[in-house]
């Protein structure tokens, strides 16, 4: 067995172009997923599909194969065996194009990287107008996406010049502006400071009010309980995939993690 190693992450892909998504809503479609960077298996017998407009939380413990996961729902991994679908096409073969906005762990930018957040939240129209041919139309999308976030104070700013919180807001602006269906996200909230979590929080549900679909990983059980309407509890195979209630209520977080209080320990 030879995984792919594709070795850093993207700090965030802006992936996803295609002409439809499955006819029945279906976003994301694994089945019987089987991938390991090494012979050994990371993640095996996944099986599930997300629709569109859930909000869904995956959780389990540190190195379970979550950002794994992630990636071979958006075609940065290509599966051992089995097949991932979005949007209904094969996951590693799907084209970008603005539907998907991916903000990657600790989303971050070069220190020297000498650019502002309206030219990153402009990125996000290129897949729709090609490259350097923005026109009013796309400024006013750009200005709105911006708002939406509540960034339009730091349009000017240097996106390193940001704290983590308004980075990922920037990140998610950019999705925004490229008209994504789907915002995943990969522990959005590491580096954020306590009060704009919160505040975060409400952005993407108003997001997934909207009909976005989001999916993110989240460490930080009270924002997974208070916010996700469902849970993927992950282990290198899936322990527990339902309502976030039921999840509540159910021994899945004690078996994925050896004990809950391993698991109540690890919070950041
Ligand atoms: N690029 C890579 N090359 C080799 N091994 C990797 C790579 N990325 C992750 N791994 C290994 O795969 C396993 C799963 O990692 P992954 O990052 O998917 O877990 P995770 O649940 O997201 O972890 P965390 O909660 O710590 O972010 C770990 O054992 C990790 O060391």
């Amino acid at each position: 067995m030879s995984g792919e190693h594709v070795g850093e992450t993207v700090d965030t892909v802006a992936a996803a172009d295609v002409a439809a998504s499955a006819g029945d809503g279906t976003v994301i479609e694994l089945s019987d997923v089987e991938f390991g960077y090494t012979a050994t298996p990371v993640v095996e017998d996944i099986s599930l599909s997300i629709t569109a407009g859930e909000y869904v939380a995956v959780v389990g413990p540190n190195g379970s194969g979550k950002s794994t996961l992630l990636q071979l729902m958006l075609g940065l991994l290509k599966p051992d065996s089995g097949e991932a679908r979005l949007f209904g096409e094969p996951a590693h073969r799907f084209d970008d194009g603005g539907r998907l906005g991916y903000v990657a762990q600790h989303a971050s930018a070069s220190k020297e990287m000498p650019i502002t957040v309206r030219e990153v939240v402009n990125m996000g129209r290129f897949p729709h107008v090609g490259f350097g041919r923005l026109w009013e139309e796309d400024r006013e999308i750009v200005d709105g996406a911006l708002a939406t976030v509540g960034m339009s104070a730091f349009a000017d700013r240097r996106i390193t010049q940001l704290s983590g919180g308004q980075r990922q807001r920037a990140f998610i602006a950019r999705a925004l502006a490229g008209e994504a269906e789907l915002l995943v996200l990969d522990e959005p909230t590491v580096g954020v400071d306590a009060e704009s979590v919160q505040a975060f929080y409400e952005l993407l549900q108003s997001l997934n009010d909207r009909g976005i679909t989001v999916l993110l990983i989240e460490h930080d059980l009270g924002a997974v309980t208070e916010h996700a309407e469902r849970v993927i509890c992950l282990n290198r195979e899936v322990y527990f995939d339902g309502p976030t209630d039921e999840f509540v209520e159910s021994d899945a977080l004690g078996r994925a993690f050896g004990t809950a209080a391993n698991f109540l320990g690890e919070q950041k």
